[in-house]
């Protein structure tokens, strides 16, 4: 290093080949950071990311003078989402791969790679989220953005400490449409690139549906009501969730629901509303984020789904990474699988896996 010369904090941005992730790596650099772009290669095929991602963060790196890496994370994706999303359909619930993703395919990866092969102390993603240091509880905290209708802070529940102290969300303290001016302002050719709407497996796939198709064989069996009479036929519980309504094929008097998904007996189980709302349900591999775990119950707001209206609930923490949660109101919209995260006011407290049963 020459004299006057001072030595920049280095930071690795995640690059998807998005706007978010663009617009990311230019504010960090007008901030300052040396900037390196990362970008894992998740799938084989065209998609955001994967092939036509990799060529538009190669081309945004060039055009910012900025070095981008590329690694092959394939296997690790196949996996803890192909092979975890396979398996937990066949076992007949609807897994929600994304904050796993996260933790074990992005942000725990990204993070060793900073350290370990860039010397970086950093990272960086365009997701919309707020992270900071709060010195009277020790912790980092995990919270909401600004943007509520862009907030992913649903997530990112399962990332530890250790992750958050590493990361940065630049995106998180403004607005999709101030990431979309500044995109136009440098001119990014990512500037224009649609909102992905879905999963990025789906949008690979075309449809969750084809996705399943491809990797489970068609399993016809009985539809069934609660008391056990037959109502039709499915080609496979690995296509039903529960709560699910439309696209039964039965004909009834009253709105029927997927209740239960039988493994055993390769049955749908279906029944009427009241059979799928529940005034408590468990929770499994819980991660408690912002606080420390808690020894006695909390109240908070419950997100059930991503974009769901959080409803007011106890959660009762147990042994094992487990908790109960005991909701204010009746809820009809629990998915084994998907995840429950909860929050105080912005603040994600934690959040796990919804148990079947
Ligand atoms: N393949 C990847 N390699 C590295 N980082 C990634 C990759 N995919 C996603 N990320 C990081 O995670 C963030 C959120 O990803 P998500 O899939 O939710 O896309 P998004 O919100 O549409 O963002 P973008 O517009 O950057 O694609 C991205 O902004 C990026 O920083």
């Amino acid at each position: 290093m020459g004299q006057g010369e001072s030595k920049r904090e280095r930071v690795v941005v995640g690059l998807s080949g998005g706007v978010d992730s663009s617009v990311t790596a230019v504010l960090l650099q007008q901030q300052g950071y040396e900037v390196i772009g990362l970008t894992l290669w998740l799938m084989k095929g065209k998609g955001q990311c994967c092939s036509e991602g990799l060529v538009d963060a190669a081309q945004l790196c060039e055009t910012l003078g900025i070095e981008h890496q590329v690694v092959d994370t394939r296997e690790r994706f196949q996996k803890y989402i192909v092979d975890y999303l396979v398996s937990g359909y066949e076992q007949g619930i609807t897994p929600l791969p994304c904050s796993q993703c996260n933790r074990a395919v992005k942000f725990g990866p990204m993070v060793e790679l900073a350290r370990h092969d860039f010397k970086a102390s950093k990272i960086a993603t365009g997701h919309y989220a707020r992270v900071h240091f709060d010195p009277h509880r020790g912790r980092y905290q995990l919270r909401r953005a600004i943007d509520r209708q862009k907030d992913q802070s649903y997530f990112l529940y399962d990332l530890t400490q250790d992750l958050l102290a590493a990361t940065l969300f630049p995106l998180g303290e403004q607005t999709k449409a101030e990431t979309r001016r500044i995109a136009a302002q440098y001119h990014l050719h990512t500037a224009d690139k649609p909102e992905s709407q879905d999963l990025c497996l789906i949008e690979a796939h075309g449809s969750m549906q084809s996705f399943l198709d491809q990797h489970i064989p068609a399993k016809p069996g009985e539809i069934v009501d609660l008391e056990g009479t037959v109502l039709g036929q499915h080609q496979g519980i690995h296509r039903y969730t529960i709560g699910q309504r439309k696209g039964l094929g039965i004909a009834a008097q009253k709105p029927l629901y997927v209740v239960a998904l039988n493994v055993q007996e390769n049955r749908v189980v279906v029944g009427d509303r009241d059979s799928i709302t529940l005034t408590s349900c468990w929770v499994q591999r819980v991660n408690w984020v912002s606080v420390a775990p808690p020894q006695t119950p909390i109240q908070a707001e419950v997100q059930l789904r991503y974009r769901a209206q959080p409803v007011p609930a106890t959660v009762v923490p147990l042994a094992a990474d487990r908790a109960q949660l005991l909701f204010a109101d009746p809820q009809a919209g629990v998915t084994p699988g998907q995840a429950a995260v909860w929050y105080q006011e912005d603040r994600v407290l934690g959040g796990g896996v919804l148990e079947s049963g």
